[in-house]
């Protein structure tokens, strides 16, 4: 069976319109800032895109490039700015858990990737509403939720299996376990029902349903597994590592494996296309749709 490419762009394309028709009705323009206070060129060609796809949907974008140093004053200022919407911090800046004290200064009527201690505290325990009467929905991580709406794009949820149990049966490896990416991705997948090889570079841990437990959300379990040992029994194999070096072996890859990779480089070796019956070769584009839809949900929780 021949491999199919699927585009980040044609997944993203359902959203625009969606998008745009929404922005339109709008009085004010919804405005996102995004502090870039690291050298990491792909965060930066991220706020190019986002810049410029924020613009064609009709919101304004401003990007502040400072010192690190100068991060945590600056996002007390934007906190009380009523003339900002939504803030983006591109991570990593300092690449420890100074990260997460930076997570949780965003105010959380403003974080538009969810990350902050709130909608991240929600995301693991599968609580997803803001308000007991389930009206206004909990904000979820710009790259993990793309990843998502890539599967579901591709017939990777199940619509017949229940709402929560969508991936039920599905096993699926996730090669990164970053706080913004990796861990929170590997719990959504869990909590729909996967069996998710979190894999880092130090060990695996398998995060899933614990169906004798009364809990709803996921469990953790450590285990002394190497790749070689899960990815040829993961029905989608999903990577995020930053180094052009790493490319994951395509020989260990199950026949009619569903690849998706979402590293600023390319993680899959060419020949992934003999193996895999489809191949995401990255994200980016739905990131920036869901960062559109992300600012637009908190600007109408703000009104
Ligand atoms: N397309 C998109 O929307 C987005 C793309 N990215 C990209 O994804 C990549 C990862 O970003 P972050 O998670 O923020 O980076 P990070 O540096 O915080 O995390 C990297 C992760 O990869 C793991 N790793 C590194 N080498 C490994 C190896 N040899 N085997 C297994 N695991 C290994 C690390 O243990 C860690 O969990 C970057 O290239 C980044 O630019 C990040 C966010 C959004
Ligand atoms: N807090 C935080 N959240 C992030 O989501 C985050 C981050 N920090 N740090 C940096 C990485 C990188 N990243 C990208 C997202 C989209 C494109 C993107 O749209 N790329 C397009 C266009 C690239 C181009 O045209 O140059 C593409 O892949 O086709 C790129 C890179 C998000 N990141």
């Amino acid at each position: 069976m021949p491999c199919k490419v699927v585009l980040a762009a044609e997944v993203a394309s359902n959203y625009t319109s969606e998008i745009k028709s929404e922005v339109s009705q709008k009085d004010t323009r919804p405005k996102l800032v995004g502090f870039l206070a690291n050298d990491d060129p792909y965060a930066e060609k991220y706020a190019q895109s986002s810049s410029k796809h924020l613009a064609e949907a009709g919101l304004d974008f401003e990007l502040r490039q400072i010192p690190r140093e100068e991060l945590e004053a600056a996002l007390k200022e934007a906190n009380e700015d009523p003339l900002v919407s939504g803030i983006l911090v591109y991570y990593p800046v300092y690449g420890d858990d100074r990260d997460q004290k930076l997570q949780d200064m965003v105010d959380p009527t403003k974080d538009v990737e969810g990350l902050n201690v709130v909608y991240n505290g929600k995301l693991y325990s599968n609580d997803r509403y803001l308000d007991d009467e389930k009206t206004r929905k909990a904000i979820l991580p710009c790259t993990p939720l793309a990843v998502v709406k890539v599967l579901d794009h591709i017939g990777v949820y199940d619509h017949s299996l229940p709402y929560g149990d969508h991936l039920r049966g599905k096993t699926i490896a996730i090669v990164n376990r970053s706080e913004v990416v990796g861990r929170p991705l590997a719990a959504l997948l869990a909590n729909d029902g996967a069996k998710v090889y979190s894999i880092d570079i130090n060990d695996i841990q398998i995060f899933a349903r614990d169906a004798a437990a009364s809990i709803n959300s996921h469990t953790t379990t450590m285990t002394e597994f190497k790749p070689e040992d899960v990815i040829p029994e993961c029905d989608v194999v999903i990577t995020g590592v930053p180094a052009a070096a790493y490319k994951m072996p395509t020989s260990l890859l199950k026949p009619g494996v569903v690849a998706v990779n979402f590293a600023s480089v390319r993680n899959f070796e060419p020949e992934v296309k003999d193996v895999a019956s489809i191949y995401v070769p990255s994200v980016g584009k739905v990131t920036v749709s869901m960062l559109q839809r992300n600012l637009l949900r908190l600007f109408n929780y703000q009104q």
